[in-house]
């Protein structure tokens, strides 16, 4: 038996057509949702995520903006960066991308954007709200995440979760959306003793460690739903190439479903990112909210 792929791809051009469809209705009365991204210093892998969502957002028909700054930007001019896209009213979305330069507080600068328009949902404020089961901006990739799941799996009340990993960015809002839906969680991180016991237990496994090809197919339960979230750019074979924290070849050979890298969580993060834009400019203009693109 191998396991189904998760087509994150084609769920995200769902997705994106779902949010397209929206911003054209929101046209006809003289609203375009915009989305403004920030990027500090120059890394190449950032600067390809950063070129894919201006891509995709125009795509979407909404606005994009996309600001450079150099690597020595210093805290206050980043600072005052975020307060005038906070001020503008065509600014919907504020994204700065992550990780910042050492030198620069990024928890004073995420906590800097306007609650309303964090569409990483990464300000203190959101955090608090996702922890506590009230409406919030979700983290794009988790909600990507549990788009898949719900799809997949429908409700996913007492199921075992368990997510290796436990940043501020995937793990921790990833448990809580688990949590949300009734699932009975476990976050493992570097110092869980006997790993390969608990990701064993897993109806949903989502890997968001940053190892490549980490969790091999015997840790998995048979028939679990893999969501792997990890993005390894390594070397093998003389070439480049992308790969995540599940071992694929062996893990598809036990669970039932598992999303592919590239092609799985990645393109997904986008689209909940243009998701939370649109869902963003609905509420600054106080109109209802697109059913199906938030939790
Ligand atoms: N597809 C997408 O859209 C996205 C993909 N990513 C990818 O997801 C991965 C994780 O990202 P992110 O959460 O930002 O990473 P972080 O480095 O912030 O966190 C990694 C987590 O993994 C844990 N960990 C590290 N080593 C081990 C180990 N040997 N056993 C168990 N746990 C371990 C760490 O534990 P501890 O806390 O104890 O140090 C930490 O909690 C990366 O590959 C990243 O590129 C990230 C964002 C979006
Ligand atoms: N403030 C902030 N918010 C983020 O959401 C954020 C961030 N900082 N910093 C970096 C990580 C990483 N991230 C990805 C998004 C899309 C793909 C993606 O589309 N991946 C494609 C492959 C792309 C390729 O070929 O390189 C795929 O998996 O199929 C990957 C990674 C968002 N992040």
């Amino acid at each position: 038996m191998t396991a189904e792929l998760i087509d994150g791809k084609a769920f995200s051009v769902r997705v994106r057509g779902l949010v397209g469809a929206h911003v054209t209705r929101l046209a006809a009365q003289g609203i375009v949702p915009g989305l403004a991204v920030v990027l500090v210093g120059e890394d190449p892998a950032s600067e390809v995520y950063v070129r894919n969502k201006g891509i995709q957002t125009r795509e979407a028909g909404m606005n994009s903006w996309e600001y450079k700054l150099p690597a020595d930007t210093s805290q206050e001019a980043l600072m005052a960066q975020v307060a005038a896209l906070n001020a503008d009213p065509a600014v919907h979305g504020i994204l700065v991308q992550l990780p910042l330069p050492k030198h620069l507080d990024s928890e004073a600068v995420i906590n800097a954007i306007d609650p309303s328009k964090d569409v990483d949902g990464f300000h203190i404020l959101n955090v608090g709200l996702l922890g506590t089961g009230q409406k919030a901006m979700v983290p794009c990739t988790p909600l990507g995440c549990l788009m898949m799941l719900r799809d997949r799996l429908g409700d996913l009340s007492g199921l075992n979760a368990v997510v290796v990993g436990r940043s501020n960015i995937v793990g921790k809002p990833m448990a809580q959306l688990l949590l949300g839906e009734s699932c009975t969680v476990t976050v493992a991180h570097s110092r869980t003793r006997d790993l390969a016991e608990v990701c064993r237990r897993a109806d949903i496994l989502v890997a968001a460690v940053g190892r490549p090809r980490m969790i091999p197919g015997d840790w998995i339960k048979p028939g679990a739903t893999v969501i792997d979230v990890g993005i390894n750019r390594i070397s093998e074979d003389g070439r480049t190439r992308l790969v995540g924290d599940v071992d694929f070849d062996s893990a598809v050979q036990v669970a039932s479903a598992i999303t592919p890298v590239p092609g799985g969580v990645g393109p997904m993060t986008i689209a909940c990112l243009l998701a939370n834009t649109l869902t963003a400019c609905c509420r600054a203009h106080g109109l209802p909210e697109p059913e199906g693109l938030t939790v």
